[in-house]
């Protein structure tokens, strides 16, 4: 028996081919398996989706002309591939830049650049977290519609531009007064920075992610539009339902509790212990609770 397997496994398994696997083609793998996944993502909540479709559809065409050789068609073809992947750039540069800037974002990077002053930049007081925690279910409670934006290691300067400069010191009453009905701060975003209102009336992006609720209206993809493109938090009050949610990484947790919102207040206010507690409380909300995610 043992000289049949023998006999065996010498005729047949010798003759079968075994890459030598070293440790770093796992990790290459790896790392390619989860880029690649990555893109996906990207392409499926981006208009990088429809333009994927099109690719599609001009490669069949492409294919067609191969088969049936049309010479004219294949040489076309052959010399847009340069001038298309320069137009990809040019539509997609807000999508490649928000990728970028995720990329840099990561808190494994910042940690490895020594003169990231940025870290120390992002503590506000605990009178901070709870005049903003206050005045959102306050206003909630009116319905009273709300944009705040709290900065963190991305300068949200280009932001701040499109509304008016203020220079104040955050309390519950302040939020309240900007954000009144009829008055002129009252439309847009304000962006927070450290304790104080830099400005009001801000201009945010909005999001395209397609996966977003159809009934949340610009006010609520203006806070997600903010998070895709930037580390801050966004918290919004809704005018319509008076519900109080938080946008973050391109995420939004929708109608939150209070106890929630001053627990992802916190988490951000030291940023070492951001982003594996932020995760946890949307698993804790998705697991207890039957409240919409994103
Ligand atoms: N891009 C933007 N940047 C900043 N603020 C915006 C932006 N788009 C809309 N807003 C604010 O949202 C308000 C309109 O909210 P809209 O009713 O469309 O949104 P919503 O998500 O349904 O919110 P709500 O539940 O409060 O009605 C605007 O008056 C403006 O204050």
């Amino acid at each position: 028996m043992e000289q049949r397997i023998s006999h065996f496994l010498q005729k047949y398994v010798t003759e079968v081919y075994f890459p030598n696997i070293r440790i770093t083609d796992i990790v290459e793998v790896l790392i390619l398996t989860f880029l690649i996944y990555q893109l996906m993502i990207w392409v499926k909540n981006t208009k990088a989706w429809m333009l994927m479709k099109g690719i599609l559809v001009l490669a069949v065409f492409i294919l067609v002309a191969a088969i049936f050789q049309m010479h004219t068609i294949l040489f076309l073809a052959k010399n847009a591939v340069t001038v298309m992947a320069t137009a990809a750039v040019v539509v997609f540069q807000p999508e490649l830049r928000r990728a970028l800037e995720k990329l840099g974002e990561k808190s494994v990077l910042s940690s490895m650049v020594p003169f990231d002053t940025t870290r120390d930049r992002v503590r506000f007081s605990e009178d901070t977290i709870t005049s903003i925690v206050e005045a959102s279910y306050s206003m909630g409670s009116v319905k009273t519609g709300a944009l705040i934006v709290v900065e963190q290691a991305i300068r949200l300067t280009e932001y701040e531009s499109t509304g008016i400069h203020l220079d104040c010191l955050i309390s519950k009453q302040v939020l309240e007064q900007i954000f009144e009905h009829n008055t002129p701060l009252h439309d847009g975003a304000i962006i927070v920075r450290g304790d104080r209102i830099v400005s009001a009336t801000c201009y945010l992006p909005l999001s395209d992610n397609m996966e977003l609720s159809k009934d949340l209206g610009t006010r609520h993809r203006a806070a997600v539009g903010m998070s895709e493109v930037s580390d801050a938090v966004i918290i919004v009050v809704s005018e319509e339902t008076g519900a109080v949610s938080v946008a973050h990484s391109g995420k939004l947790l929708r109608d939150i509790t209070r106890e929630e919102l001053r627990a992802s207040l916190e988490q951000i206010q030291n940023r070492k212990v951001e982003s594996g507690k932020w995760y946890s409380l949307r698993k804790g909300r998705r697991k207890n609770e039957n409240k919409t995610v994103e």
